[in-house]
């Protein structure tokens, strides 16, 4: 192994073949209570061994940056603390920016790990915006966490029509972790408000 993977292979979180392990990926810009609701929720409902958070250097459809990385990070940590969920920096690690690209990278990486992508039902909405989405729609089954304000919407999104065939009903959700791609699930949680916009514009958090 070249000495720039073993780095790379240092820093990385660990996991073990035939773990099942939900990536929640987000700015993080700052992290919040939401945030942590969702992971909680994401942990009971589709049978995850564990929830890796990955803290972006930078949404590729964002154009004003957010805080440094290591920031975030820190933030992150310090909000979100539970055994079985790791706050990385993978996609920094990595050099990738799109989803689909960390995505493929961290199966090269993890062979014999499956990974299920987390997210709030308004990246739902707009998940067809994303690079290649319909080839990670297709390769990696995903867990959808009800967002205030925009539940109607992920449902009858571009992205939910195009899984329309591979729902699991929100009473089998916990065989998402385990089930073949494509494969969407929607839960209704109880929902919270916050976000990290709203922090930022009280003042709550600085770039
Ligand atoms: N309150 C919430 N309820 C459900 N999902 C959430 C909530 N807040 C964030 N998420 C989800 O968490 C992931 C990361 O979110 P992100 O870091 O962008 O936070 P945010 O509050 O949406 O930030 P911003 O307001 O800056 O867009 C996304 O999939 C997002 O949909
Ligand atoms: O790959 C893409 O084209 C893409 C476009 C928009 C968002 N994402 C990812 O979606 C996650 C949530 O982003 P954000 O900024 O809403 O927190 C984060 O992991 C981003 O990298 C990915």
């Amino acid at each position: 192994m070249s000495s720039h993977r073993a780095l790379l292979r240092a820093d990385l979180p660990r996991a073990r073949r035939g773990m099942v392990i939900g990536l929640l990926g987000g700015s993080f810009d700052p992290a919040h209570q939401g945030h942590v609701d969702i992971t909680r929720a994401a942990l009971r409902r589709f049978g995850l061994d564990r929830i890796w958070w990955l803290v972006s250097p930078g949404n590729p459809l964002k154009t004003q940056g957010p805080a440094p990385l290591a920031r975030r990070l820190d933030q992150a940590a310090r909000i979100m603390r539970h055994p079985k969920v790791t706050i990385t920096g993978v996609e920094a690690l990595l050099g990738t920016r799109y989803t689909a690209d960390t995505l493929a990278a961290l199966r090269r990486l993890y062979p014999g790990v499956r990974f299920v992508w987390l997210m709030g039902s308004d990246n739902l909405a707009s998940f067809h915006k994303w690079e290649d989405w319909r080839s990670i729609a297709d390769t990696v089954p995903i867990g959808v966490l009800s967002r205030p304000g925009s539940q109607l919407s992920a449902r009858f999104s571009p992205a939910a029509r195009y899984m329309a065939g591979h729902r699991i009903a929100a009473e089998d959700s916990r065989l998402l972790g385990r089930a073949q791609a494509p494969a969407l699930c929607l839960t209704d949680l109880p929902l919270n408000p916050a976000s990290s916009t709203a922090i930022r514009a009280r003042g709550g958090w600085s770039r």
